[in-house]
């Protein structure tokens, strides 16, 4: 059995439910689960082997977690198995201590919840079926788990790490992950291209990596806000995009319970979850950003530091002397945290806190291991807006602040827009790439136009696509609710899917290793007339099952050489395999022998009365 590499996918699985058990409904699927070994016995790097009716296999890249593997019991009330606790410890650098104590207005509420009690009912009855358990807004029941922080202000990142010269098990994890070599993975975080977001408080991440000599990565947004809002749901969309292939999800929750709903993301996720603190911290002073200040700031970014949350953006870029050029813009200042913070700088009259207190962020951020995601609180909102002044002085103080985090030995990218039209997405690229220093570029879509409200994904889609080919190293997803309301768990599906097309073509055109051999197995699968193997090797198979099923059911169309669109008579593709099995397939075949074949077709088609085109059987 030979195995094609093609990397960069998620894990489609089977929607709906099931009598088979894991293991059969994956084989019935037409794949499993597998994983790739290390160097030693505890680095398995899971995979999607999709079996092919032609005896090959081709494994994909896999984000799904512990969830789509049938040796692995999962249950969200006890979390993921915290598989890289062990090579924490060992290296000794961090350890336990009490933690802050949860406060109520953490999950903005009035009254004391003292950590662990159960603060709501019991789950609701007759729900225990579904996917993810219902009545998660209690405190998460797992076994309580003291937090761990750095001993003595030590350097604990990847990137002290990498500096050092040490390749640690994250970074040989990763190297396998993208079929590179350790050394190089080390290089490229070792200066500062590339980032693996890992904080010591979240044990159950699969390692992965975001830089533009990897393959190009999505994030998928989740959370709650103040209209809709319910842990279980966004737990789902957590596990949902993954399952689709997501590479880290950020929790960008605003309304009830903030708190306990990323613990039960952080508790149940496989990948890096990514927060901005400032929302919370917002929540923590009922709304009112003049009443923020660096205090309640920094203990809100303690407080998910020791939680386990991986990459936080922070808007340390929008300046007081910024804020006056964004008064001309078409949509002003769209970015949630940009606004908040402009509103800020201007109550006080003061510089923004982010900024003035960056360092003392940096050594907090360090001690955890938690990587700076500095966000783009400028980014144009409008096609009218892209690319304006205040967008790039923006951007000039994301460099000094990508220098300083390096500098304090802190993982760092840079977030990008925003809404920008076709002919300026390569500028945003460049500048960011020379202005700080390389630092991995995470940019939101670009939405390509403003035009169409309901189809953003698609808009933005094309940017991300642009984007990730010039250089970008992870392509925050946009949804088809975008400028409408709150994604659901459906609208989660179609923004990684979407994005994952994105990040696909950009490494194809990239020519990253491994990418194209995914798209030929399928073209194969899919000029051969494996209609199954053509179902399991696509980014969405239930959805390409569906289709084909939905006019050609019966079994025997499975193996049928047309589909429904051009039907037997018509179908290019079996009319151009009959002519290369005629006469290109076989070795051998002479000059003389197509000659006499051409000869034989042509007095063919003059017998049926030299038409193009012959009429239809009935
Ligand atoms: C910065 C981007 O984050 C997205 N965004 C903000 N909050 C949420 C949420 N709760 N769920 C999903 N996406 C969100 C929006 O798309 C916004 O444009
Ligand atoms: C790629 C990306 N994702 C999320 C945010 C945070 O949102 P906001 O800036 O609106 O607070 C951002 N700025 N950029
Ligand atoms: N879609 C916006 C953006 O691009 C976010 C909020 S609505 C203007 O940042
Ligand atoms: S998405 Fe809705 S709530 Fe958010 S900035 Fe736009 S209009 Fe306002
Ligand atoms: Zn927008």
């Amino acid at each position: 059995m030979t195995a094609h590499h093609a990397h960069n996918l998620q894990t489609a699985h089977q929607s709906g439910e099931s009598t088979q058990n894991p293991r059969q409904a994956q084989e019935a699927a037409g794949w499993h689960k597998d994983h790739l070994s290390g160097s030693r016995p505890d680095i398995r790097v899971p995979v999607r082997r999709v079996h092919l009716t032609d005896g090959t296999d081709v494994i994909l890249y896999d984000t799904s977690g512990p969830y789509t593997d049938p040796t692995q019991d999962t249950d969200v009330r006890s979390g993921l198995a915290p598989s890289r606790t062990n090579w924490i410890i060992s290296r000794g650098d961090t350890e336990e201590y009490p933690g802050r104590a949860l406060q109520p207005e953490d999950d903005g509420v009035k009254h004391t919840t003292p950590r662990g009690a159960v603060v709501r009912a019991r789950p609701r009855s007759g729900e225990a079926e579904t996917p993810v358990a219902t009545g998660l807004d209690e405190v998460f029941p797992g076994r309580p788990r003291r937090p761990r922080r750095a001993r003595r202000g030590a350097a604990v990142s990847q990137l002290a790490y990498a500096r050092r010269g040490e390749i640690t098990p994250e970074m040989e994890y990763v190297a396998l992950r993208e079929h590179r070599d350790p050394e190089f993975v080390r290089e490229e975080i070792a200066a500062g291209r590339a980032v693996l977001p890992a904080n010591v408080n979240h044990p159950e991440t699969e390692p992965m990596i975001i830089g533009r000599n990897f393959l190009v990565k999505v994030n998928a947004n989740i959370g709650n806000s103040a209209v809709v809002s319910s842990v279980e749901e966004e737990v789902e969309k957590m596990t949902w995009a993954t399952r689709w292939g997501a590479d880290t999800v950020m929790d960008l929750s605003t309304g009830r319970d903030i708190h306990t709903t990323r613990e039960w993301v952080l508790r149940n996720s496989p990948v890096p979850i990514g927060t901005v603190p400032l929302y919370q911290a917002l929540e923590k002073v009922d709304g009112r950003a003049e009443k923020l200040s660096w205090e309640v700031y920094r203990d809100t970014v303690i407080e998910q530091c020791e939680q386990g949350v991986d990459y936080m953006t922070v808007h340390a870029g929008v300046l007081l002397r910024h804020v006056p050029l964004t008064a001309r813009r078409k949509t002003g200042i769209v970015s949630r945290g940009g606004s908040i913070m402009a509103a800020w700088c201007l109550a006080h009259h003061r510089e923004s806190f982010l900024y003035t207190h960056f360092e003392e962020l940096c050594g907090i951020l360090r001690s955890y291991d938690v990587t700076f995601s500095l966000g783009d609180g400028l980014r144009p909102g409008s096609i009218a807006d892209a690319n304006d002044e205040a967008q790039f002085a923006e951007l000039r103080t994301l460099g000094e602040l990508t220098a300083v985090a390096k500098a304090h030995d802190v993982q760092t990218m840079v977030e990008g827009p925003g809404h920008v039209p076709m002919h300026k997405i390569k500028e945003n690229v460049e500048l960011q790439q020379e202005i700080c220093e390389d630092a991995p570029f995470y940019t939101l879509g670009p939405l390509t136009t403003d035009i169409a409200p309901a189809y953003d994904h698609i808009t933005s889609g094309i940017g991300a696509a642009m984007i990730g080919w010039w250089g970008t190293a992870m392509l925050c997803y946009v949804t088809p609710k975008e400028h409408l309301g709150l994604p659901n768990r459906d609208d989660v599906k179609t923004g990684v899917i979407t994005y994952k097309i994105a990040a696909h073509a950009a490494d194809l055109a990239k020519g990253h290793p491994g990418a194209r051999e995914w798209d030929d197995a399928l073209s194969d699968a899919r000029f051969e007339f494996r209609w199954e193997d053509q179902f399991n090797l696509a980014l969405d198979p239930d959805t390409a099952r569906g289709f084909h099923d939905a006019t050609l059911p019966a079994e025997p169309a499975k193996t049928a050489h047309f589909c429904s669109m051009c039907g037997p008579k018509f179908c290019s593709m079996k009319i151009s395999r009959d002519i290369t099995e005629r006469f290109g397939g076989e070795e051998g075949a002479s000059a003389e022998e197509i000659e006499a074949g051409m000869l034989e077709k042509s007095r063919e088609f003059a017998a049926g009365g030299n038409r193009v085109y012959l009429p239809l059987a009935d």
